[in-house]
């Protein structure tokens, strides 16, 4: 509803219409915006282009500003990991307030965005972000908004697990265990260390150990047993992961391992990637394509191991869609 003040007694008041000053042949603009929320210091101005009174929006019990919507809905998604922006224009944007792999609750958002007038836009899940990303933004489409749609994505928001949130990483060393009897025995150089240090590192992750046992499958597994037992709560075995006489490796993990989660995943490249853990702690088995192509399906799946965020088969599953990673 609309209603008529002088403009001395409207600060707080929200504008129910832009306001146009026009100087003759200077300027014809927009001073200030529908939905304004008139300050102290806007009274001059309006003063200045001859308004006495305006008309500002009266709003009921059962209305919200987009305002106080976008930061009541902001308010309710957020969860550990992510600080607000300011309100701006009926928009909070959701930024992250440490580093880590970006958690979103894909349901709830679905959810969330089914509500006629509400905008919940976030980044994709699981992806690496740096401390002050954004992350999100959230904003109701009119000006006005019912009450209870606030009140609904609220509703959905609560629970144990929050809509949005950062997980830090909780992994600090990687044991590498490098396959292949070229290696071993000297007649290539290992080209996975350096490529596999460099991306951990991006991620706070340094690698404290190096074998290279061969081909054989008891040397391999002896070796991930190693790195277990000096507590690394990352292994990465490379090489040896496909279908030739001399691959061991997929066996070689399963024995060190109590869970396999996949061997193999729907993405191109890295499709022979395999991931395991013993305990707590995360084995990879890594194709040759994690050596020569810079995006894998081990790039998929790092933040959120690093993360402790405990994978299951289902989980790979989800990633066959976006999977084709050279697009
Ligand atoms: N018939 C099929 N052939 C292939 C398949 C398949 O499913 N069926 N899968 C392909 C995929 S996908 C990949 S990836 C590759 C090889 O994967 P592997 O993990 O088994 O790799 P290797 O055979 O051990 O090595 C391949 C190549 O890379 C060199 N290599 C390995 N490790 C290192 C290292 N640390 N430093 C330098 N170079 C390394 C190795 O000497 C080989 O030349 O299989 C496809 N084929
Ligand atoms: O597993 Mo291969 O690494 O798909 O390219």
């Amino acid at each position: 509803m609309k209603r008529e003040v002088p403009v001395e007694q409207a600060v707080g008041m929200v504008l129910a219409h832009d306001l146009t000053r026009i100087v003759p042949g200077e300027f014809k603009g927009r001073v200030f915006a529908k939905g304004h929320v008139i300050r102290e210091e806007d009274i001059p101005v309006l003063l200045d282009i001859g308004k006495r009174h305006i008309y500002v929006l009266e709003l009921g019990p059962d209305e919200m500003h987009e305002n106080d919507a976008a930061l009541t809905m902001a308010q309710a998604v957020a969860g550990e990991g992510i600080a607000l922006s300011d309100v701006h224009e009926g928009k909070v944007v959701l930024k992250a307030s440490r580093r880590g792999v970006l958690q979103v609750d894909e349901r709830r958002v679905f959810e969330i965005n089914r509500i006629d007038g509400i905008s919940l836009a976030t980044r994709r899940g699981w992806v690496h972000v740096d401390e002050g990303a954004s992350v999100a933004g959230v904003r109701p489409i009119p000006l006005v908004i019912e009450r209870a749609k606030v009140e609904q994505v609220v509703s959905l928001a609560a629970g144990a697990e929050p809509v949005i949130q950062v997980r830090p990483y909780q992994m600090r060393q990687a044991a590498l265990v490098t396959t292949g009897s070229e290696i071993q025995t000297g007649r290539i150089q290992d080209k996975a260390g350096p490529v596999l240090r460099e991306k951990l590192a991006t991620y706070g992750v340094e690698v404290v150990s190096q074998v290279f046992p061969g081909d054989d499958q008891a040397a391999i597994t002896a070796a991930i047993r190693d790195a277990l037992a000096a507590g690394v709560p990352l292994v990465l075995v490379t090489g040896g992961m496909s279908v030739d006489p001399d691959d061991r490796s997929p066996a070689a993990i399963r024995g060190a391992a109590d869970e396999v989660v996949t061997y193999g995943t729907p993405m191109l490249p890295g499709s022979m990637l395999m991931l395991a853990y013993a305990g707590d702690a995360a084995i990879f088995g890594l194709p040759g394509a994690v050596i020569h192509d810079p995006v894998t399906s081990f790039d998929v799946l790092l933040p959120r191991v690093l993360a402790r965020v405990r994978l299951t088969r289902d989980d790979i599953a989800r990633l066959g869609v976006g999977g084709w990673l050279n697009a």
